[in-house]
């Protein structure tokens, strides 16, 4: 029988190449081989124990579509933030939810929690999910302006044939926008689909992928690109701001003046000065995208939890907070420009992450399609919604960094 010991032998002599381990053994001993490998490799002076990443939970075989050249996981703790129920458009009604976050960042989760128990005192948070596409822009190149022109003219003319070709590739997706840029001899053409449960860039990439092969074959457009960064994925970019990505979603609530008190330890006009100077004037003289105090933070640890594409939190941080007095009520919103989630498919398949998706109920497809992936993006917004309102209050009344001298050393 071969062991983890001779496969790691057979890669460090050459024999095999790190990727092909799986070809000669099951996927758990594959993982073994490679930390047999890691600790042979380390410098004689550097005992490279990876006994903890070497223990973890699942079978190895079941992370295959999600990781190549395994060696085991890293764990990052989950917390649970709430109460918290939300009249959304795609949750139940009534519902009581906890928010699952993964995160090393202490104070975190309490701030999140806290700004829960304020939602909660409020009577529960309103969400909507008010846009659903995941876009793709590929880009091509033409001679010169006309010959753009003519193409932009084609793709007006044969929309139906465009998506025709894409909708052969998925069961699940649909075509529901197509909007060509033109810059000199680049022609762009952003693809949105509504995915369904699916974040669904790997649908929308096959899909479009179709799509271009129909227009190279009629017009004189040469594909160099099949994401042009128009989309845009994974990078800061104001188109994502603007047109929306992934789901559109807003959150909001009303406090009262007591709640305020109560649960921030602030006053309603103390949150909307540092929401205006800090959110609204501090984010424009930085020229940031984000006018907001931390919706990364609960969008990195719902994404981490729930098995969604880490690096999305680039666009996940799209977001803007409204604080407003109301007769001296609070009112406070979070807007997520750009969120791109997703109950099938990706990293939603991980256990661990499948039993976060079974805390909010939104495991897998919805009935109707599509209706988890607004379920979950309603409560990351939701989520958003308590921390922003949570660490406004802390720098209100001046308690940012006693929470973390606290919490988080
Ligand atoms: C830390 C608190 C919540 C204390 O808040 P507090 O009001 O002093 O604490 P409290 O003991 O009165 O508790 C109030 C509520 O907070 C929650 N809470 C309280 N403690 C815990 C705990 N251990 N575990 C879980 N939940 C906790 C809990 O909901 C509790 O209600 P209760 O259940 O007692 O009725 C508050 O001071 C706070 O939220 N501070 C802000 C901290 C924060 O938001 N940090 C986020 C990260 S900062 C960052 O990464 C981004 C940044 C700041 O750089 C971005 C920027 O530039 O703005
Ligand atoms: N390719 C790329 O350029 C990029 C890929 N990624 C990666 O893509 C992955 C996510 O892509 P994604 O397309 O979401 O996932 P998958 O590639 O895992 O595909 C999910 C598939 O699930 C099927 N499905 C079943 N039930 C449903 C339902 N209710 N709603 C929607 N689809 C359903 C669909 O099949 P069908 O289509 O047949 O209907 C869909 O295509 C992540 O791993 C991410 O890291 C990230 C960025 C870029």
């Amino acid at each position: 029988m071969t062991t983890a010991a001779d496969l790691a032998d057979r890669v460090l002599s050459g024999d095999l190449a790190l990727h092909e381990l799986e070809a000669h053994t099951d996927a758990d001993t594959a993982t073994k081989a490679r930390r047999i490998l890691l600790a042979q490799n380390a410098d004689a002076d550097v005992d490279v124990d990876l006994s903890t990443i070497g223990d973890f939970s699942f079978d190895a075989a079941t992370a295959e579509s999600a990781i190549e050249n395994m060696v085991g996981a890293v764990q990052i703790p989950v917390g649970i933030a709430g109460p918290l129920t939300i009249d959304g458009g795609a949750l139940p009604d009534g519902k009581t939810h906890y928010l699952p976050l993964a995160t090393t960042e202490g104070a975190l989760v309490a701030s999140v929690n806290r700004g829960c128990s304020a939602i909660q005192a409020g009577g529960g948070a309103n969400a909507r999910v008010l846009q659903s596409m995941m876009t793709r822009a590929p880009v091509f190149c033409v001679r010169d302006v006309h010959e753009a022109s003519a193409v932009v003219s084609w793709v007006r003319d044969n929309e139906d044939r465009l998506a025709a070709a894409a909708m052969e590739t998925t069961n699940h997706g649909e075509l529901t926008e197509l909007t060509p840029y033109v810059v000199g001899d680049s022609v762009f053409l952003r693809f949105g689909y509504d995915t369904k449960d699916a974040m669904g860039m790997n649908m929308a990439t096959i899909a479009t992928q179709a799509a271009c092969e129909v227009l190279e074959s009629e017009t004189a457009a040469d594909l160099i690109a099949l994401s042009g960064n128009l989309c845009t994925d994974k990078k800061p970019a104001a188109i994502n701001a603007i047109e929306g990505r992934g789901r559109t979603v807003a959150s909001d609530v009303v406090l009262t003046r007591e709640q305020v008190k109560d649960r921030l330890k602030t006053t309603p006009e103390a949150i909307e000065e540092v929401n205006t100077r800090k959110n609204l004037i501090g984010s424009a003289k930085a020229g940031s995208l984000g006018f907001n105090a931390q919706a990364a933070n609960v969008v990195a640890a719902a994404f981490l939890a729930t098995g969604q594409d880490a690096a999305q939190v680039v666009e996940g941080a799209n977001a803007i907070t409204t604080i407003d007095v109301r007769d001296g009520d609070l009112y406070a919103s979070v807007t997520i420009a750009s969120l791109d989630v997703g109950t099938v498919g990706g990293g939603t398949k991980l256990p661990t992450q499948s039993e976060a998706l079974d805390i909010l109920g939104v495991r897998g497809g919805g009935d109707p399609p599509g209706t988890n992936a607004d379920a979950l993006a309603e409560l990351i917004a939701t989520g958003a919604l308590a921390g922003e309102l949570s660490l406004l209050g802390a720098l209100a009344s001046s308690n940012l960094a006693s929470a973390h001298e606290q919490l988080g050393r």
